[in-house]
């Protein structure tokens, strides 16, 4: 397993190791322990699949806001996505920062997303499937949502002038201006 930093604390992204023989390959996409050998331990507790059948489609930027914020660990199954997670702990040195990563079951790689960011993927590839697992359930009364093209945040989806296919809660998504983050840094740190 290779474990990469991003340049934002606490954001890692995981590529776990590949057994390939004469058959294809096997590959342990998850294991607490190997994870938490890199100081990485984290009890997920729902796993979340879903396909996006047109490139372009973006799904994001959402949290859950704290008791029930949720750490994910964010795969690709199928086709190909630029995973995107933004930095929204208060007192974090990369506060409003973002971080990007196309995923694809080629290149096997994950991103291992703490509490206290923001996370959104545009699609590369039709019927792409992302695949993820999350430290806490679904808790629709604590979600939140930014803008994928809040000016502030400055996101390049690598969407040119394509429009994206939104959710309408996505399409009135809020500003990253005049936000009041529910994330302390120390909190996500701990
Ligand atoms: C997230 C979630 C959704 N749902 C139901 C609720 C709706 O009936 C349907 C679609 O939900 P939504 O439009 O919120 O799905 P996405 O736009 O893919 O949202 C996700 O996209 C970004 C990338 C994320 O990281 C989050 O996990 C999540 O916010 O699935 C559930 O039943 N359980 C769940 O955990």
């Amino acid at each position: 397993m290779l474990i990469e930093e991003t340049g934002l604390p606490g954001l890692v992204v995981v590529t776990p190791a590949r057994f390939g023989d004469s058959r294809g390959f096997f590959s342990e996409t998850w294991s607490r322990s190997k994870l938490a050998q890199h100081g990485i331990d984290i009890e997920f507790v729902q796993d979340n699949h879903s396909l996006s059948a047109q490139v372009g489609t973006v799904r994001g930027l959402h949290f859950q806001k704290p008791p029930r914020a949720q750490a994910k660990l964010v795969r690709c199954g199928r086709g190909l996505l630029f995973d995107v997670a933004v930095d929204i702990r208060k007192g974090s040195p990369t506060y409003g920062k973002w971080f990007g990563i196309e995923l694809s079951f080629e290149n096997g790689r994950q991103l291992m997303i703490p509490a206290g960011f923001a996370h959104g993927f545009v699609t590369r590839a039709p019927d792409t499937e992302i695949i993820y697992k999350c430290s806490d359930g679904y808790a629709p009364e604590t979600e939140g949502a930014l803008r994928y093209d809040d000016p502030d945040l400055g996101i390049d989806w690598g969407l040119g002038d394509t429009a994206p296919i939104l959710s309408a809660k996505d399409a009135a998504a809020g500003a990253f201006a005049g936000f009041d983050s529910p994330f302390l840094y120390e909190d996500s740190a701990a």
